[in-house]
């Protein structure tokens, strides 16, 4: 039986993966694909976002990072998933694991070649990352990881160009090509991208990735990853020795708020406005699926740092609970002030 293509797709928090996956589900009329979401707080919100038409069957890693804590259950979720494509139970042509933002991708990717198990069902096909061009700068000088989702790319995808002028766009493409010659990148409209640029790229090359990370091939006991006091800011992944370390866990947290009292649409803009002109540098990433007093469908809010959307989602299904969720994911958030705040946008 041939060997399963993989995709990994990665990008810092918000920079438009979900968003890309979308798009290239729809798009893939006749392909079955299997998708593996993997999400950095307790709720999963991006399985309410990611509703297709198409058959994939969507798994999800949640409340953990794929990385790290729960790269067990990666590879123990790959290997079931082979395991039951073999015995006829599931259909699929290949797999897309969409990480969390925070992800370093090298350990991700260093799966699909220490695993026996899963090394002789999968072929990592390319690791795609998200670029996000109105926040790369900052993320690229603040955090390890964003430097490594690009250093590991072997296709770069710049997504919100459209909120940017052309000369930063061609400043950030500048600095992008600089860590990573390699990878191709392209511009991409709320992930609107050609398949072909997506899938069958043959794009990973193991001789790049034991560059940037000498130790890619060698077993991780011993790596710790969570207890090291020092951080190598390197621009160039190639030439950082200590790849494996990493701190999401340490600086960056996520809480979630709840409840079943429909929300006032005025009042939590009201309050959200304000919070993000105070907050909004800590805040990495925030979305939910709520429910709005005099809304029959779900609305989908989501925001990274002061820019922040929403859009309406589907209609509550009947008989279904109409609770809203709210994920937030930053550094040093002010949780109670947060919580308290919109309880008070109960309508
Ligand atoms: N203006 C603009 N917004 C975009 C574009 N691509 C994505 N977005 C918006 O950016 C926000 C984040 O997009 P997602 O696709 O959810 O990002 P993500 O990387 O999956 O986020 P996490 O999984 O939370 O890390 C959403 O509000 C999108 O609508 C783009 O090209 N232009």
């Amino acid at each position: 039986m041939s060997l399963i293509p993989a995709t990994i797709l990665t990008g810092f928090l918000g920079s438009g993966k979900t968003t890309l996956l979308k798009r290239v589900l729809s798009e893939a009329h006749g392909q079955k694909i299997a998708v593996i979401e993997n999400e950095f707080g307790a709720e999963n919100i991006d399985n309410d976002i990611l509703v297709s038409d198409t058959q994939e069957q969507i798994i999800q890693l949640s409340n953990g990072c794929v990385c790290c804590t729960i790269r067990e259950d990666l590879r123990s979720t790959l290997s079931d998933l082979a395991q039951r494509r073999r015995k006829g139970e599931l259909d699929f042509e290949r797999i897309v694991i969409e990480t969390t933002g925070l992800a370093d991708p090298g350990p991700v990717a260093q799966t699909f070649f220490m695993d026996d198990e899963v090394a002789e069902s999968f072929q990592l096909d390319s690791i795609l990352t998200l670029v996000d061009a109105v926040h790369a700068n900052e993320q690229l000088d603040t955090r390890q990881e964003a430097r490594r989702q690009v250093g590991f790319a072997d296709q770069i995808f710049i997504s919100k160009t459209d909120l940017v002028k052309d000369e930063a766009i061609e400043a950030l493409s500048h600095r992008l090509k600089h860590m990573n010659p390699r990878a191709p990148q392209r511009r991409v409209h709320f992930g609107e991208v050609p398949i072909a640029e997506v899938f069958d790229l043959k794009g990973f090359n193991l001789n790049a990735k034991l560059d940037i990370d000498p130790d890619f091939l060698k077993a991780d006991e011993g790596h710790d990853h969570h207890d090291h006091d020092h951080d190598h800011d390197h621009e160039h992944g190639e030439h950082c020795d200590h790849p494996h370390h990493h701190h999401h866990d340490d600086d960056v947290k996520s809480f979630v708020f709840r409840t079943s009292k429909p929300l006032s649409p005025a009042k939590l803009e009201d309050f959200l406005g304000a919070i993000v002109q105070v907050y909004g540098p800590k805040m990495l990433r925030y979305k939910g699926v709520l429910c709005l007093k005099g809304s029959d469908r779900k609305v989908i809010f989501q925001g990274v740092h002061q820019l922040m959307g929403s859009d309406l989602g589907p209609k509550w299904a009947p008989g279904e609970a109409k609770e809203s969720k709210m994920v937030f994911i930053g550094i040093d958030l002010p949780k109670e002030i947060l919580l308290q705040g919109l309880e008070g946008c109960i309508a």
